[in-house]
């Protein structure tokens, strides 16, 4: 469909039937006088009482265990940049319908007017003890990363930058696929990562942890490649400073195995793809519109495997694989945070689910007889009904091997 006609139909979508895309609604009875005497004066004492006794209960008597907030200043929205939390708010209730669709996990969203750090922490921990987990969208780089570091640290829930690790997780996923069909090794692949802001990092950290060499990494800014000769680093770039004689991203891309780009859209070309090594992997993720289309990347060279943040083309490397099933993990076992054995976990759990056969109703939904693992399905779809089952749970099993667990419900 042409993309002015989209636009046009999301509008429509966005307006129609109540405007917004979620709603909150009751879960117990309240239909007579005795309910509510229940839910509300006097009965709703009873909880209140127990929970100041004991603050755990709050899992017991409400919504707290199974409660997300999505929370934004509207810095970095998805590649349209610093636009503002109320312009985010679409996104944000996007991310709350994905919660609930994928993983039944209630979520709601919160967007704080403020670019100052400080301000913003103060913000979520004075919110906290409303959720059970709290998911951060859409905040720029370099002031995410001081974000999350202190929420993680103040707060005993699970907090997570989700353009950063769970864009790391999936583009992590597709990695260690790409490189079983290219038969390459992770430690020997030159990567290029177009971009330095929150999911670059995170994914070249996440790459590092894989077994990818630093010394292979070259990261670009929208100044050039980033190298050691320079002196407007701050210190998450300077992490991945090169002592390449490279200046741009047409340069650095020569003989790559891998781009990754988490920059912004357009910015690669058909000369950048065919001037890479053979079997190489472009991960074009910029939303809405990647750095190279798939179809321009595709006929750049028969032997590329193209991945884009975009449902409407094969190989989606998109966080909505992740947020859902990790957080469905983590409140699952109470976990107190999300720490890097859950989330190397659900890369793995995800490269292996895509490498297993697809059921029939699966590929039919897609518009076609079978999916097999292959260049142009190297992750699973995102519609895939086992994904709850396999990444959830792994990401559980691996909050309570590495010790962040509270509870054991399959024990208990
Ligand atoms: N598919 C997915 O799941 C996800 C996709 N994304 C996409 O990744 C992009 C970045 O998001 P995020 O990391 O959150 O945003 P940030 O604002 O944190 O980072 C953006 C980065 O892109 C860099 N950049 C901008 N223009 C260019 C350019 N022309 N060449 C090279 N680098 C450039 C910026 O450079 P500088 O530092 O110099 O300003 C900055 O480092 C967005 O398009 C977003 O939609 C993000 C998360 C998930
Ligand atoms: C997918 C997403 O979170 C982003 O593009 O920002
Ligand atoms: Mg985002």
């Amino acid at each position: 469909m042409d993309t002015n006609e989209l636009m046009k139909e999301a509008l429509a979508y966005h307006a129609e039937g109540g405007p917004g895309k979620i709603e909150i609604r009751p879960t117990k009875p309240d239909a007579t006088q005795y309910d509510l005497s229940l839910a509300y004066s006097p009965g709703v004492a009873a909880p209140c009482l127990a929970i100041a006794d004991d603050p755990a209960k709050a899992y017991d008597y409400t919504i707290k265990g199974n409660l997300v907030a999505v929370i934004t200043n509207g810095t970095a929205v998805l590649g349209l940049g610093d636009i503002g939390p109320l312009a985010a708010k679409p996104v944000m209730e996007g991310k709350c319908m994905l919660f609930k669709h994928f993983s039944g996990i209630n979520a709601f969203d919160i967007e704080i007017d403020t670019t100052d750090p400080e301000e913003f922490i103060a913000a979520v921990k004075r919110i906290a003890p409303t959720f059970g987990g709290i998911n951060l969208e859409d905040i720029k780089a370099p002031e995410c990363f001081e974000i999350e570091r202190r929420l993680v640290e103040e707060l005993d829930i699970p907090v997570m930058h989700d353009d950063q690790h769970g864009t790391a997780i999936i583009a992590s996923a597709a990695l260690i696929n790409a490189m079983y069909l290219s038969g390459k090794r992770i430690d020997e692949a030159q990567i290029v990562v177009n971009g330095a802001g929150a999911a670059a990092i995170a994914c070249a950290r996440m790459f590092l942890a894989l077994g990818a060499r630093r010394d292979q990494i070259t990261m670009c800014d929208s100044r050039g490649v980033v190298t050691t000769r320079r002196t407007d680093l701050n210190p998450v770039k300077r992490e991945f400073a090169t002592s390449r004689p490279v200046t741009t991203l047409r340069e650095a891309l020569v003989g790559a195995d891998v781009f990754l780009g988490v920059s912004t859209a357009g910015v690669l070309d058909a000369d950048m793809v065919r001037s890479m090594a053979g079997n190489p992997l472009v991960m074009a993720l910029a939303n809405p519109d990647p750095e190279i289309s798939y179809d321009e990347a595709k006929a750049a060279r028969p032997d590329v495997i193209v991945a884009t943040g975009r449902t409407d083309y094969p190989n989606q490397v998109n966080n909505v694989l992740g947020f859902p099933y990790i957080f469905r993990g983590a409140l699952d076992v109470r976990a107190r945070k999300i720490n890097e054995t859950m989330k190397l976990a659900a890369a793995h759990a995800l490269a292996e689910l895509a490498r297993e056969e697809v059921p029939a109703e699966l590929a039919a939904a897609f518009g076609v007889d079978r999916l097999e693992f292959g260049p142009d399905y190297l992750i699973p779809k995102l519609t895939d009904p086992r994904l709850l089952g396999r990444v959830a749970p792994a990401v559980a099993r691996a909050a309570v091997e590495s010790g962040v667990a509270q509870r054991r419900p399959d024990i208990e």
